[in-house]
């Protein structure tokens, strides 16, 4: 009897003693994990350094060439680029890359998304002799580029699965004997690695010395580490194979150094010349809104935005998380009195196609999309990317909120955040490799309300920091913060999640907070420490999860995967109170006007109005162009600031080949607001100043 009492005593206490170890070990290999994902990270900080390193040492050509000096064609490139592209001033690295293509050098061009890639090898194609050939993953991409090229009178064709039979014969007469006019060629990558026809054509242009550039766009999509990699990307190495003395120039907005060392390899493009910009988009202003927890109330916040900062019609887009919810929003926005179309994957092509068309050519001014909405926008003029929830990491939301100002100009990329948005992303890519870590990075951007929300993109990409101008909510907000001292909360929860995981339950972010509500009451709030809000809560608990003192975990169901909030490795530290937790909250949550919102042209003047209806009048008379190629944004304010009044001052700010296209149009408009010409008199006068330039449209004024 005795024994058997003192082997049962043992046997508790060695039970006890083994539960001791178990949690020892748990919180050991999370540890363990978290200090993997941590050796991932600088393994990969690491690398792109040595790379970019290795790139200044070992590449001479790079650093003894001075791309940026004097060359022969520079007063031709000059030309063409003002006259045919109507491009007043190079941007970052553009003229560098251009002399370097014109120099024979293959050319690897890493430049962020709206930084101008395609003029680097659309300029070099016109001035060299013979064709370029361009290729580009999606049909939507070909077609934008092609239409925009053929208004600027550039001879541009593409052969691809939808051309027509009379169209593809020109194209390849055009290879083979040279014959008729073709300087730029587009094809998807499936026509190099499954035509043979098209590659033997191909070939004996380039045997007549007619093929002058390759360029290939989207090029990340090369290699499988890159987010949008396209099996037939892979066979691209042909090229180089085939045309080894043709100049090859390869662009993309993003890739990581992985990316960039496997489209080189791939592309054989060993010796290429790297131009990697910087990361930074300076003219978008980054914003992060608390999301309040009624559906309505979020839709009523973001109509709002739209109709008050864009009344005219300027085009957004909203990001939803899912396809329901994509409808959902875009019914409600239309309900609100704002033009909004929805945009996913369940759509077959045809009405997705519609949809983006609508949208490009502004006719609608919204598009309410999910991720599906991706590669292949490529309107300049998007004003705003609101995102109605979280991103699942920073790489996405940069990629998705960067689809804004691709022109240049002064945009805005809101986020809508709620703290209990955290646990429906993270149920969906806890799975995925680092899937966690990369959700956690954003939560952390949409948790911060004091550091810079640009710096933790200079972070991520592991790129020195640069000033923000006052162009992110927390660099210019007014709203007063305070430190809310949340230690006591926290024993408060880790104490809670101890008690329910001793009886086996479990909880969700917002049963936890339930619960601590009730807990909160029945400890008699005898301590001095405050009382938090619902919201509050909810961003204690994240801010645990980040810090590691909670975790999620997650559970199947027939339907769906949940995710729990349970104790995470360093919970105990947490329950003695040795670590102090605290909570940043808004003082007065009224956001008393920035920077941005007084520097953004809100309204637009009544010239640039009118100039808007203009170019959307020529846009749908001529079919297929696009609003924005009969002029951009920009050269809309630089008419609108130099008003010019005559042809030959029109062309000194939008070029040659806009003037001569749309001329008598714009002057028209000129004269109309200006109260010069025809209103003024002195119509005659001015004729006789611009002899040669026949407004035959001021029929009044001929009569
Ligand atoms: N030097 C410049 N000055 C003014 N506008 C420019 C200049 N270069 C390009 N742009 C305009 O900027 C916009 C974006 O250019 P482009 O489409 O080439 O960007 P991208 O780098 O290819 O971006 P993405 O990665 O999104 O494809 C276009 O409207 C283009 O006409
Ligand atoms: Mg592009």
């Amino acid at each position: 009897m005795e024994d058997e009492e003192n082997i049962e005593e043992e046997l508790l206490l060695v039970e006890s003693q083994l539960n001791g170890l178990q949690d020892k070990i748990k919180t050991l290999l999370d540890q363990q994990e978290e200090l993997y994902e941590r050796q991932a990270q600088l393994k990969a900080m690491l690398e792109i350094s040595k790379t970019s390193r290795d790139a200044s040492n070992s590449a001479p050509s790079v650093a003894l060439e001075d791309w940026s000096g004097k060359f022969s064609w520079d007063s031709q490139a000059d030309d063409t680029r003002f006259n045919v592209f109507g491009i007043s001033s190079y941007r970052s690295n553009q003229r560098e890359i251009i002399n370097s293509i014109m120099s024979g050098k293959d050319v690897l061009v890493i430049m962020a998304a709206g930084g101008g890639k395609s003029l680097c090898y659309q300029l070099p194609a016109v001035l060299r002799d013979g064709i370029t050939l361009v290729v580009s993953p999606l049909l939507s991409l070909i077609q934008d580029q092609v239409m925009g090229l053929a208004a600027l009178g550039i001879p541009a064709h593409m052969l691809t699965s939808t051309t027509n039979k009379e169209i593809e014969k020109f194209i390849y007469k055009a290879l083979e004997k040279g014959e008729g006019e073709l300087k730029i060629l587009y094809v998807t990558p499936e026509k190099i690695s499954k035509s043979k026809r098209f590659m033997s054509k191909l070939e004996k242009c380039h045997h007549a010395g007619r093929l002058s550039l390759v360029a290939i766009d989207e090029a990340h999509c090369c290699s499988q580490w890159g987010h949008d990699f396209r099996p037939d990307y892979k066979n691209l190495g042909i090229l180089k194979i085939q045309f080894p003395s043709v100049p090859m120039i390869a662009l993309t907005a993003t890739a990581t150094s992985k990316v960039q060392m496997d489209l080189i390899e791939m592309l054989h493009i060993p010796r290429s010349v790297k131009f990697v910009s910087t990361v930074n988009r300076p003219n978008l202003f980054y914003r992060v809104y608390e999301k309040s927890s009624v559906g309505k109330v979020v839709i009523d916040e973001i109509a709002n935005f739209i109709s008050e900062s864009y009344p005219n019609n300027e085009s957004g887009i909203v990001y939803c998380f899912s396809r329901k919810e994509c409808e959902q929003v875009a019914k409600e926005l239309r309900g609100r009195g704002i033009s909004a179309d929805y945009y996913h994957a369940d759509m077959d092509v045809v009405a997705r196609e519609k949809v983006h068309m609508r949208w490009s050519k502004s006719k609608s001014q919204v598009i309410v999309g999910t991720v599906a909405f991706g590669m292949g926008i490529n309107k300049p003029d998007v004003r705003f990317v609101v995102h109605h929830s979280l991103s699942k990491s920073m790489e996405t939301y940069y990629q998705e909120s960067g689809r804004a100002g691709r022109d240049g100009l002064p945009s805005e990329c809101v986020l809508y955040y709620r703290p209990g948005d955290v646990p429906r992303q993270s149920s969906m890519v806890f799975y995925e490799n680092c899937g966690l870590q990369n959700l956690y990075d954003i939560a952390r951007y949409c948790q911060s309300k004091k550091n810079c929300r640009r710096g933790a993109f200079f972070q991520h990409f592991g790129e020195a920091v640069q000033e923000c101008n006052g162009m992110c909510d927390n660099c210019v907000s007014s709203i007063e913060l305070k430190d809310i001292d949340a230690t006591y909360h926290t024993k408060i929860t880790v104490s809670l999640l101890q008690e329910m995981q001793q009886n086996d339950q479990r909880a969700t972010l917002l049963q936890l907070v339930d619960k601590f509500k009730t807990k909160w009451k029945h400890s008699g709030c005898s301590n001095e420490a405050v009382d938090l809000k619902k919201e509050e809560i909810e961003q204690l608990i994240v801010q645990l999860i980040l810090d590691r003192v909670l975790k999620e975990e997650f559970q199947h169901t027939a339907y769906t995967t949940n995710a729990y909030v349970v104790l995470g490795p360093l919970w105990k530290p947490a329950l003695q109170g040795n670590r102090p937790v605290k909570l940043t909250s808004a003082i007065h949550s009224q956001d008393s006007g920035d920077r941005f919102k007084s520097a953004k042209r809100n309204q637009m003047s009544n010239l640039e109005a009118k100039l808007d209806d203009l170019r959307r009048t020529i846009s749908s008379r001529n079919g297929g162009i696009f609003p924005h190629a009969v002029l951009s944004t920009e050269q809309i304010s630089l008419l609108n600031c130099h008003t010019p009044t005559t042809i030959a001052e029109l062309e000194k700010l939008i070029g040659k080949v806009k003037t001569d296209k749309y001329g008598s149009d714009i002057i028209e408009v000129m004269w109309s607001e200006t109260g010069s010409g025809k209103d003024s008199g002195d119509g005659a006068k001015r004729q006789k100043k611009d002899k040669g330039v026949v407004f035959v449209e001021s029929g009044e004024e001929e009569g």
